[in-house]
């Protein structure tokens, strides 16, 4: 079972608002919590869908790639080999983000969580399986030519993992985070010669993920080049699950 999670009824109610800042995760008030997963290949909107979903819902946003890259500062040999894999836009073996995700999972045994980015291999979701029963999984499904245009656009504030896009959502001042004031950066792994490769690996690795879900009937696709058109449709598949903390319309 899911860390946490069993089954039964849903929380009736959520009250909590989560500050714009720092989401912050509804807390379990009923024994079933909310067990999903965003998938898709990079660029295609992943965390700005768990971004916003985990604001309407309460539900906290697990990106397992900002872990990741958080990891790295640690100045330890394994920080330094997921390096090497991260600037070539390459997946880092399947025990490593596995161990860093259980331990992760473990620590939020008792919130509603999303998980974005994690699993990405057949592996991993065998992993996941072993401490957890998916309740959901949106899959995002986006052309390559879309993909590559945003991720050559695609802005990050490294300390909170906040994106920003120059066309869609450009920070309030160029170049600059719109809450702490910092510098944005251009991630090494956008520049284009990582992000085919990242493509193609994404493509191979995912295949057979998507169909397991998909046979497990958990599997939900949605298919666009704009992440607005795409999300109403999210919502209403979320709000069927979990109760909102927000309205939809509120970005
Ligand atoms: N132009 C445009 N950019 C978008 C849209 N949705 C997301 N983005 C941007 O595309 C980039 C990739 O989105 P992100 O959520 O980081 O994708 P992820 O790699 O799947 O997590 C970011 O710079 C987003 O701000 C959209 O509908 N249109
Ligand atoms: N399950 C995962 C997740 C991320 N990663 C690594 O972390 C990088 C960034 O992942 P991410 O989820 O933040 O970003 P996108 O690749 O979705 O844009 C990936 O390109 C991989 O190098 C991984 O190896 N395994």
């Amino acid at each position: 079972m899911c860390p946490g999670g069993a089954g039964g009824a849903r929380p009736g109610r959520l009250t909590r608002v989560p500050p714009r800042s720092a989401p912050v995760p509804v807390p379990a008030m009923a024994s079933k919590l909310l067990r999903a997963v965003v998938l898709g290949p990079p660029g295609s909107g992943k965390g700005t869908v768990c971004e916003r979903i985990a604001r309407r819902f309460g539900l906290q946003h697990l990106s397992s790639g900002q872990f990741l890259r958080e990891s790295l500062g640690g100045g330890g040999e394994a920080g330094a080999l997921a390096q090497q894999y991260l600037e070539r836009g390459l997946l880092v073996p399947d025990h490593v983000i596995t161990r860093l995700m259980m331990a992760e999972l473990e620590k939020r045994r008792e919130q509603h969580w999303l998980l974005d980015g994690f699993p990405r291999t057949l592996g991993q979701a065998k992993a996941l399986d072993g401490i957890c029963q998916l309740d959901l999984v949106i899959s995002l499904n986006i052309p390559f030519e879309t993909l590559k245009d945003r991720l050559s656009a695609r802005w990050v504030h490294p300390a909170s993992g906040r994106v920003y896009n120059m066309d869609f959502n450009p920070p309030h001042t160029q170049g600059v985070d719109d809450l702490t004031g910092e510098p944005l950066v251009q991630r090494e792994d956008d520049r284009p010669e990582a992000v085919a490769a990242r493509l193609r690996k994404y493509k191979d690795a995912a295949k057979p993920v998507m169909e397991l879900y998909k046979s497990r009937g958990i599997l939900h696709s949605f298919s666009g080049t704009e992440t607005n058109k795409i999300w109403p449709y999210v919502y209403t598949l979320l709000s069927s699950r979990i109760p909102p903390v927000l309205p939809e319309e509120e970005h």
